[in-house]
């Protein structure tokens, strides 16, 4: 039951940090992988619609491959984008860390909850967006979409040489494992520590945030979130697209 006699609480203010700025070497040659087209559209347009399809999602800053800002800027300009919500383009750095740090930088006050997303996880729904920025409203610093393995994950000793064998020296038990996506969700007090004292390269900005000691929890995940990193994640990203224009009729 509703109580009228109590204000409303303050709407949710979200900002997205969307990492751009990737070669995508393991996708091969070409454009930087952001700027690839997925059903003619480039991969970062998607990526933004994603996000901005949140309605806490208020501002969304893009980064940029380094000499590539001003196409960014004039690609969002292109594109019809919800009115609700800022754009700012900053140019990236050398590696994902630095550019999620360098988008952060350029983050303006008023904006408490922020989410960092891959722009090479084009296809991620809103409601997963949506799942994210509730549990950091609910008190959570970190945030992470997840879902369950379907493969038994080995630990290996690396090859003394390249393309050499790979002693095994663990399975870990899979049913405690997890494999986490974007958007990650922060307080965002939280996640700037993290990105001003954890000075060694770690793989996602949560991993940051744990080595604070601060506890990230998990909210499911969804398997079109995937990130396009390979040859075969584009072809699997299009026939998503083709499926989804066909349900929406268009
Ligand atoms: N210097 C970098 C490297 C990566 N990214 C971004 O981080 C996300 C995840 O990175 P990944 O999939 O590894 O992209 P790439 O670095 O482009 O891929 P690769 O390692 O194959 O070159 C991507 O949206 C990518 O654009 C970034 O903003 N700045
Ligand atoms: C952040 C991330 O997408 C979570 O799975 C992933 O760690 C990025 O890794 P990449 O090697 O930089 O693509």
């Amino acid at each position: 039951m509703s109580d009228d006699s109590l204000p409303a609480p303050p709407p949710v203010r979200a900002a997205a940090v969307i990492p751009a700025a990737g070669r995508g070497v393991r996708l091969g040659p070409g454009a930087p992988k952001a700027l690839r087209t997925l059903g003619g559209t480039p991969m970062l347009i998607h990526a933004v619609r994603a996000l901005a399809a949140s309605r806490a999602v208020s501002l969304v800053v893009v980064v940029a491959p380094p000499d590539g800002a001003a196409e960014v800027k004039s690609l969002l300009d292109a594109h019809a984008l919800p009115d609700r919500t800022d754009f700012v383009v900053v140019p990236g750095g050398e590696t994902r860390q630095e550019s999620v740090k360098l988008g952060l930088d350029a983050l303006p006050p008023g904006h408490d909850i922020v989410l960092v997303h891959d722009a090479a996880r084009p296809l991620v729904p809103v409601d997963t967006v949506d799942a994210v920025i509730e549990a950091v409203r609910e008190g959570a610093p970190a945030v992470v979409p997840a879902l369950p393995l379907a493969d038994t994950v080995k630990e290996v000793e690396p090859a003394a040489v390249p393309g050499g064998p790979e002693p095994v020296v663990a399975t870990p038990e899979r049913a405690r494992l997890r494999a986490v996506q974007t958007p990650q969700g922060f307080d965002r007090a939280t996640l700037v520590r993290a990105h001003e004292t954890v000075t060694d390269e770690v793989t996602d900005d949560a991993g940051m945030v744990e080595r604070l000691g601060l506890t990230v929890v998990v909210v499911p995940g969804h398997e079109e979130a995937f990130k396009v990193t390979r040859p075969l994640d584009l072809v699997l990203a299009e026939a998503v697209l083709a499926r989804r224009r066909l349900n929406d009729g268009f």
